[in-house]
């Protein structure tokens, strides 16, 4: 075969990396469009949320996966085996260190688990927020991390920037297996519309919140429907699940002042998401221990 008719490839990628360490406004870089959730606070991605990055030579599908923690509750337990399992089934791996951080136990834990776990599959090593330190300490960060394990191909970015991320999207689409679109052109994610929205309103109510409401905290989507009569507005009942009344209080604020806030702000992002005006009713229940309950977490979809 002649280099000018190089392949189709396509096929699957996710990324791992210690909380923090840019995975979310990395893919959102790539794919050029909001479907994963980033914050400020750790482990907010939850949902395996996929984008899809067109290029003319591969079709690369990005799968969000949680962030990898020593467990400690059933939730924990639960978001790991689901990390190991997207391992087991995606093309190529993109492990991110952030440029601005010495490589820790974080980044070694996830280093054995994936030589545990994801044996055969090729791993890239990406050191990210390029844009927040010198040349000097990119090029030491990329030294130690070929000490930190075999990595198929190393490369810097700043997804802020958007330095080096199409290389990156070619490096990634380089391990796909030759393949057809496994997607039909121009379609950015096969997550159902309730999902982002539950995420977005998740996103909302977290903004600002510091203490451990991140793992204390899940939405639900319980009705959406276009009202009668009234076709471009979008009728949305979510229901924001805590563990404790203090919680509650906390999401609600005083007065429901905060609560109003999160509303407005998870609205603007509804709206852009689905292109049309909508209603949107929020309320916070109390759903005890929620996070150790088999069946609550399989209610809630995990
Ligand atoms: N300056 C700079 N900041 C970045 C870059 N990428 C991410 N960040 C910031 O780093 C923080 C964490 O980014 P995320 O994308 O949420 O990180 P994550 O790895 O998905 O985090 P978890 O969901 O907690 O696992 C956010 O405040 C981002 O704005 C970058 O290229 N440059």
């Amino acid at each position: 075969m002649s280099s000018s008719e190089a392949a189709h490839r396509s096929g699957f990628a996710c990324f791992v990396g210690r909380p923090n360490a840019g995975k979310s406004t990395l893919m959102n870089g790539l794919i050029g469009s909001k479907v994963a959730i980033t914050s400020d606070k750790p482990q907010t991605t939850r949902h395996a949320i996929r984008g899809i990055v067109d290029r003319t030579d591969a079709q690369l599908i990005i799968v969000d996966t949680p962030g990898l923690h020593r467990p400690r509750t059933l939730l924990g337990q639960r978001l790991n085996d689901l990390v190991h399992e997207t391992w087991s089934e995606v093309d190529v791996i993109g492990f991110c260190v952030p440029a601005d951080q010495k490589i820790g136990p974080g980044d070694r834990y996830i280093a054995e688990q994936l030589a545990k776990v994801a044996k055969r599959t090729p791993v890239i090593g990406i050191v990210t927020k390029t844009d927040v330190v010198g040349k000097q300490r990119v090029a030491e960060q990329l030294l130690a991390m070929q000490e930190l394990m075999e990595f198929t191909e190393i490369i810097p970015v700043s997804a802020v920037e958007q330095f080096q991320v199409d290389e990156l999207a070619g490096v990634l689409s380089a391990q796909l297996p030759e393949g057809p679109q496994l997607y039909p052109g121009g379609e950015l994610t096969d997550e159902p519309e309730s999902t982002l929205i539950a995420e977005l309103i998740r996103e909302a109510a977290l903004e600002g919140v510091r203490d451990e409401l991140p793992h204390s905290l899940a939405v639900t989507i319980e009705e959406m429907a276009p009202r009668e009569g009234k076709e471009d507005l979008v009728d949305i009942y979510a229901v924001l699940h805590v563990e404790r009344q203090s919680q509650k209080a906390i999401v609600i604020g005083r007065g429901g002042e905060r609560l109003r806030e999160v509303g407005s702000q998870a609205r603007e992002h509804i709206q852009k998401l689905l292109g049309s005006k909508i209603y949107l009713d929020l309320h916070v229940k109390v759903s005890k221990d929620w996070q150790q309950d088999p069946k609550q977490l399989r209610r809630l979809g995990f």
